[in-house]
């Protein structure tokens, strides 16, 4: 498992934001592997979702983000793979309660929705949170 390693994936939509993302995950210290998109060009977002979740379930990286336009899309592609759980986040009480309460190993982000600092806020808060077991423990393992 690649600990350090961020994977970051989106569609044509998410483009931009990934591109600022990317550089702020570069400035916190990580290693980013970018799954595409490579442009504003339209894609499927189901083909960039699946290939993040190809990557984490083989320990590529430890952990994920995806973007799309509303961050919908994609976090459902992410969401149909056996232990992949994306969490689709507005805000930084969201990003903060995926990581505490639902050990989310994947950030799902709309970048129609929300601005590049509240996605910046949302990513370090996603980065930063541990999982906070204890009753959530056999929660999170009935998710498969
Ligand atoms: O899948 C989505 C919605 O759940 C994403 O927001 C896509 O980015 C969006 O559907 C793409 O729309 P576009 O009109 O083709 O740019």
């Amino acid at each position: 498992m690649q600990q350090n390693r961020i994977a970051i994936a989106s569609d044509h939509g998410g483009f931009a934001l990934k591109s600022a993302l990317k550089a702020y995950l570069v400035d916190r210290g990580h290693e980013v592997l970018d799954l595409g998109a490579d442009s504003t060009e339209s894609v499927d977002y189901p083909d960039f979702g699946n290939k993040l979740a190809a990557a984490i379930s083989q320990g590529e990286a430890a952990r994920g983000v995806v973007i799309c336009g509303t961050g919908i899309g994609i976090s459902i592609a992410v969401n149909r793979h056996a232990g992949l759980r994306a969490a689709l986040c507005h805000d930084v009480t969201t990003a903060r309660l995926s990581r505490e309460h639902n050990d989310a190993n994947v950030l799902a982000l709309g970048a129609r929705v929300v601005g590049e600092e509240v996605a910046k806020d949302c990513l370090a808060a996603f980065l930063d949170t541990p999982f906070a077991g204890g009753r959530h423990a056999p929660r999170v393992a009935k998710l498969g």
